[in-house]
This record gives C-alpha cells, structure tokens and sequence, in this order.
C-alpha cells in the first residue's frame, strides 16, 4: 500500500512501530497516531458539528469574522478550483473561523482545537498554498506533524487541494529521504517529523529557517504525548523569525496541550469547536446470560437468526477469543473480517477499509485496535465478553466507546453483551453507571427463550 502522493518521496513498505504510551492492561497499547493515521484512511467525508465554534481568546485588535462560502476568501482561482475538484462545497464549521483568520494580513497566529475529521488538515492546506509565492524557488512553508504517515498523509492533501497550482512544490522531511548538506532545495513547502526536520534545519542546513514565513504545527495533541517530539518542535519554532505566522491544531484541547501550545505561540487568537458527546441514550442495550463461550456463540447465532443486521462490530477481550469467533463465524458462512493489534497499521487500514466498503459484514475487533476508529455504518455491536479492567471490574470508559454515539450520528443502534452469569454484577454495575447519564433499556433474553424485545430490526 502507497500512502504518499506524487511528492518528492516514494516508498512504498510502511509499518508504525508500537511505541506509544504503554496501556498496563492490555498486551499492546493504544497509539494514538495509528488511530488518527487509521481514521484519516478510512474517512471519505467530513465529520459535520452540531456546536458552534467558541473563540476562547483572541487579539483584540484582529477583525474576527466567518465566511459561508469559499469564494468569500481571498484565495486564488487554482484553490478554488482545487477545493471544487475535491467535492468541497462549503466550508466546514472550523473552516468558517479559522480560514480568515489564517488568510488574514497581516498575518496572525492561531491555536485550533476540533475534533478529527472535521476539517482541519484541509484548512491549514488551504493558507500553506496561499501563503507561498509561487515564483520564488526555495522553502517557505513548514509543516510538521508526529509520524511519517501522517506527514505523508498531509502531503497527498496539498497535493489534491494544489493540483492546479502547478509551481508550487512539496518535498518530505521523514526519513528515508535523506538530503546531502549543501542541497539546495526549491520546494516551497517542506512537510515533516521533527526529528528529520532538525536534521534538515540544523545539522544538514538545506533549509533556511529565517525565510519561513508559515509554520505550522499538526497534532499537536499527540507530538506532546510522544516522547522527543515536542522539545524537537519547540526547537525548530524557537529559531523562525518573529514575524513567522504560526498555526497549531490539536484535535484534543488538555491542559498540557494548552499550556505547550500557549508556550511556542504568541498571541494566539484561541479557537476551539467543541466535541460530540458520546452518548448511550438512542443505543438499546441488551444481554444474554450464557454458561459458556460455546453457549454465547449460540446466542450470537440466534441474533443473526432473527433480526436484520447491517453490518456488525464484534468485541472480544482477547485475541484469542477473537481468533477462535473468527473461525466459528466463518465455518457457518460468515464474511468475517478481524482486526487485532498484532496486524501493521497498513495491514489494519486494509481490513477495515474492506469492512467499509461492505465486503466484510461482521468485524470482530479486540479493544486494543478498535478504541477511536470511527466505523460509522455499524448498527449492531456485540461485547462478546464485557470489557473489565486488570482488577475485573467494569471498563465504563471503554464500554461507552464501544457501543456509543455521537448525537450528530446517532441513528439508533443495539448493543449486545455475552455474559457468563458470574458477570451479571458487571451489567448491573454498567447499569448503575451510565444510569446517571442516560435511560438504560436493559432487557436479559436468555438465548433458548427468545424474547420480543429482541426481534427488532437492527437501525430502526
Ligand atoms: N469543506 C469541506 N467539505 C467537504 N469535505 C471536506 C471539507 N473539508 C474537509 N473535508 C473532507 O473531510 C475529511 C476530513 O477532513 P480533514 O482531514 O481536513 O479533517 P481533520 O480535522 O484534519 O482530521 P484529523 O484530525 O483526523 O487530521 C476529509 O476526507 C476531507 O477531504
């Protein structure tokens, strides 16, 4: 799988190594880079806001307004076309704020927070390509972001967003793409992973930092988690010239991200569009009360057998378990897909763009990798077994990830949990959590007497 665009860099083996925070439950911990990598791949639209963006601070001095459409930017006709050619038709909800701003003169610096998905990558392309000048031939623009297939990623943006502006050229500070000291680049635009990028700054010296007149910094949320990332940022910020415009965008907003951000940016005008609550309000929940994993199998079957289901999301605590539902699943006709940890990302993009697609109905995940991917079309969810902490108890957390919804998507969906009857306290326990924020329809259906609540089509 080819992940970059026609840049300067070709290379076409990728795999991300585990090296995130280490989750103590779990045999492989969650990345958070691989997830937004796996959802960048997978989203084919725009995750659409219901809330209104909040301007948290601002300079007083700078106009602040939105726009509704993107002619109403000062954007040359090549962009327009670019953003026509990409199906935009209007800009998003974070794009409205934060594209006059960023195309503002003089220019200004902003801090951006929105969830994934929403627009983000698109919008700092859009002031990348126009604050270049195309006619001169060397670096102007900086873009660095945590990982290579995330830089890679941007860069395939640019390059669909730019495709008519025919001058303006990208090259990859990501290794592998190693540049001798004394080259003399001519690309305007260097996206990049910090690492390399101080390479290229300080140690090769092909790129002369008092020229750059954009910087922008991406993810900023997980730069700031991985270790090294952020002191190689600040390093590269700290030696741009003062009148540098600066951009940063996080798709979280915690108060480290803050305080990092607050740190390398001056006077930020602070935008920030908040995020859908997952909710469990619209999703029926129901349980089975099994003797064994055979017997949840079983149960697992009766609900294919009598309901309508679209296409279903499977979890299991292990990737044993998962394995052996897999095999069972496909013995009995199933189009099974299975998704765990051990898979390379490329690997695990591959299995859940397929699932997409529709040529897998039934996903079988184990919490590790599925925690954060966005599989929209989803109308069932089954816990094969209840998701629990190291101690046993209940993972609320990740339960509500599981079968949540945002209220923007929530058409209605079901969810069913196996248990082994030891494991009722755990429902009850669930229960009693989320009872608080929500109206639970519980309902146990033993699987030998099928009840009515169950014979409901699935998504209606
Ligand atoms: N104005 C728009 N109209 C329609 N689709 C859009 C618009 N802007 C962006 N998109 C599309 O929406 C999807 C998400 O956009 P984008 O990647 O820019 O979001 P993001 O906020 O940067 O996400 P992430 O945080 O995961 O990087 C992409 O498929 C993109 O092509």
């Amino acid at each position: 799988m080819y992940w970059g665009c026609s840049g300067s860099l070709h290379q076409s083996v990728m795999t991300l190594s585990n090296t995130g925070p280490f989750n103590e439950f779990l045999p492989f911990p969650v990345v958070p880079a691989e997830t937004s990598l796996l959802n960048k791949l997978i989203r084919t639209s725009l995750v659409e806001s219901s809330h209104a963006v909040e301007i948290l601070q601002r300079d007083p001095s700078s106009p602040l307004y939105s726009i509704r459409t993107f002619e109403e930017l000062p954007l040359k006709k090549e962009l327009l076309q670019g953003i026509y050619m990409m199906g935009f038709n209007r800009p998003s909800k974070i794009q409205e704020t934060a594209l006059p701003m960023m195309l503002a003169y003089p220019p200004q610096n902003l801090i951006a927070q929105s969830q994934s998905g929403t627009g983000k990558t698109a919008a700092f392309v859009l002031a990348m390509l126009s604050r270049v000048n195309a006619t001169e031939k060397y670096p102007q623009c900086l873009c660095l972001a945590p990982t290579y297939e995330l830089a890679l990623q941007i860069g395939c943006v640019i390059e669909a967003i730019g495709r008519f502006c025919a001058d303006i050229k990208v090259t990859y500070a990501v290794r592998g793409n190693r540049v001798p000291q004394g080259t003399v680049l001519k690309e305007q635009i260097i996206i990049g992973t910090p690492g390399t990028m101080l390479d290229w700054c300080f140690k090769q010296k092909v790129v002369d930092l008092k020229k750059i007149t954009l910087f922008v910094l991406d993810e900023a949320d997980i730069m700031i988690d991985t270790q090294g990332l952020s002191s190689q940022s600040i390093r590269i910020q700290r030696a741009l010239p003062k009148s540098c415009q600066m951009l940063l965008f996080s798709a979280t907003f915690k108060s480290t991200v803050r305080e990092f951000a607050e740190k390398i940016i001056s006077n930020p005008i602070m935008i920030k569009l908040r995020e859908d609550e997952l909710t469990l309000s619209n999703i029926r929940q129901y349980y089975f009360v099994c003797r064994s994993r055979e017997e949840k199998y079983e149960a697992l079957c009766n609900i294919y057998g009598s309901i309508t289901i679209g296409q279903a999301m499977i979890f299991c605590q292990t990737r044993r378990s998962a394995d052996w539902l897999a095999v069972a699943m496909t013995q009995d006709g199933h189009q099974v897909a299975i998704l765990t940890a051990e898979l390379t990302v490329a690997h695990r993009a591959n299995v859940i763009q397929r699932f997409r697609s529709g040529k897998e109905k039934v996903l079988i995940a184990t919490n590790v990798c599925a925690r954060g991917i966005d599989v929209q079309q989803v109308t069932i969810v089954v816990n094969f077994s209840l998701p629990t902490n190291q101690q046993g108890e209940p993972d609320f957390e990740t339960y509500l990830h599981r079968i949540g919804r945002t209220g923007r998507f929530g058409k209605s969906g079901i969810a069913f949990s196996m248990v082994e009857s030891r494991d009722v306290v755990l429902v009850e326990m669930i229960e009693e959590h989320f009872r608080i924020l929500s109206t639970l329809t519980w309902q146990n259906c033993i699987p030998e007497m099928w009840c009515p609540c169950c014979s409901i089509e699935a998504g209606s």
